[in-house]
């Protein structure tokens, strides 16, 4: 089961938290399996730096303190899963609308883990609706920008980000360069971020399947 498989992958990412002070903490159904397995550690590390308020609630919930990402240098490790992972470890994020400070947390982080389970390794990414942050005001203008460029822009309806943005998903992409396209659609005015990360790709990728855990590095 997918789920289980969630699981294996955040348990194969526990060894890291050894010897760090401060950790980044993604989002999302793998990364909750990870915060659960890192409540009895808490005591080994300082705190998290977190991506979202659903994973801050949680993990204020388990007891494990959260910090402020201006008060804090640079983490040690950041963990965060992915809806799409090319064999570059460039990734596809934000399928939970947490894309902005994901982002600012892995650039701020020195060692990016990716967990997740096997479904999400491509060989080219887009088949996953990319998702873009946008400011509000900008989204009719950003989705006009997006549909000349070639992709299929659809407004994630009753959605609002933490940062009080909305989210367009793009669909139809063939992502042949994804450095490139992230660069594009950053470009444009009116958009936050875009859930490519490309730039800052996964340092290390932990992979589950029914076989076990797979580590990609490059
Ligand atoms: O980018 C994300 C949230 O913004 C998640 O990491 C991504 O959507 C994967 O989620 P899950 O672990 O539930 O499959």
């Amino acid at each position: 089961m997918q789920d289980d498989l969630k699981k294996l992958a955040a348990q194969a990412a526990i060894p890291y938290v050894k010897n760090c002070r401060i950790l980044g903490i993604g989002t999302g159904s793998t990364v909750n399996h990870f915060i659960d397995l890192l409540a009895p550690l808490k005591h080994q590390f300082e705190g998290a730096v977190s991506s979202s308020e659903a994973s801050t609630e949680r993990l204020l919930a388990l007891g494990i303190p959260v910090l402020d990402l201006n008060a804090v240098g640079t983490l040690d490790i950041y963990v965060d899963g992915a809806d799409e992972i090319n064999t570059n470890l460039e990734l596809i994020k934000g399928g939970g609308g947490a894309l902005t400070r994901e982002k600012i947390i892995a650039a701020a982080s020195k060692h990016f883990i990716c967990i997740a389970d096997h479904s999400k390794l491509v060989s080219r990414l887009g088949k996953f609706p990319l998702p873009v942050e946008v400011i509000p005001m900008a989204r009719s203008y950003v989705a006009r920008t997006i549909s000349a460029l070639g992709g299929q822009p659809v407004w994630r309806e009753n959605f609002i980000t933490d940062n009080g943005n909305v989210i367009l998903d793009i669909h139809r992409l063939d992502i042949l360069e994804p450095m490139k396209l992230e660069n594009t659609l950053n470009n444009i005015t009116g958009v936050v971020t875009t859930g490519l990360f490309a730039n800052r790709s996964a340092d290390t990728v932990l992979l589950a399947s029914e076989q076990g855990t797979q580590t990609l590095t490059l």
